[in-house]
């Protein structure tokens, strides 16, 4: 897979260098390029904003130097399969099931908006060009998109092929699908030592009876997401899988 990033602020994107993202392209996984906008300005001052139509405070970002950017970008050769995902707080919210949809595009585009937003004649233009997502980390404002760029290619990527060592950790992780089609969270684990400071492992996970560790981690998955996320909760759906008693 191969990620670009569009910003005016490139060093935003360093931890991608640092973190499993960087091992996944070491190894040829992902092929990750960040580019400044400013470098699609034509001004010395490099101007990437300009105020408002209709007046309102705050700037909008330009449409001119992301058209160019958008130009050289979509004009590589590379465009099969390329998907453009804008970050803002007026998109969709970004979900597990939407970073599986983007792990299987051949190509991520992400263009990382600042002050405002950008001028909209930008997205209506990309769309006739390429698949537009425009997407929300959550339903708060940051000052731009690259922290939910950074979230959502972290997301994404550990779930490329290959990329995780251990396949079968993706499989038991918050927000995977029950048999029922319920997304759960993920049950609480525990490691060495047995007790710690007078608090015990519970004793099914010490049986090694792998049918009543799985029940009981089920369980205790339906009651996590029962209490604490009832938005996932569709209808008896979920309690259906499992009678959810109550926490002990
Ligand atoms: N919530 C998101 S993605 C965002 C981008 C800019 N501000 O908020």
């Amino acid at each position: 897979m191969r990620i670009d990033v569009l910003t005016i602020f490139p060093d935003y994107l360093a931890p991608l260098e640092l973190s499993l993202a960087g091992k996944a392209r070491d190894r040829g996984l992902i092929d990750i390029r960040v580019h400044d906008l400013r470098d699609w300005t034509r001004d010395r001052h490099r101007t990437v904003d300009d105020t408002p139509y209709g007046g309102g405070a705050g700037m909008v970002m330009k449409p001119e130097p992301w058209g160019e950017a958008f130009d050289t970008l979509l004009d590589d050769g590379d465009v099969e399969g390329a998907t453009v995902v804008f970050t803002t707080p007026s998109g969709q919210p970004f979900t597990q099931a939407v970073a599986r949809e983007l792990a299987s595009k051949g190509r991520l585009i992400f263009a990382c908006g600042r002050y405002e937003g950008i001028d909209q004649r930008v997205i209506d233009e990309v769309s006739t060009r390429a698949e537009v997502r425009e997407i929300s980390l959550g339903d708060y404002v940051l000052n731009g998109g690259e922290v939910a760029a950074l979230a959502i290619t972290e997301a994404v990527v550990r779930l490329v092929p290959g990329f995780m060592g251990n396949a079968a950790s993706l499989v038991e992780e918050s927000h995977t699908l029950s048999d029922s089609g319920a997304s759960l969270l993920e049950y609480p684990v525990y490691t060495k030592p047995a007790s710690w400071r007078d608090r015990e492992v519970p004793p099914v996970l010490l049986s090694g009876d792998h049918a009543a560790i799985a029940t009981w981690r089920h369980d205790q998955a339906v009651r996590r997401t029962a209490e604490r996320r009832p938005d996932l909760v569709h209808g008896s759906v979920l309690l259906d899988d499992v009678q959810v008693r109550p926490a002990e």
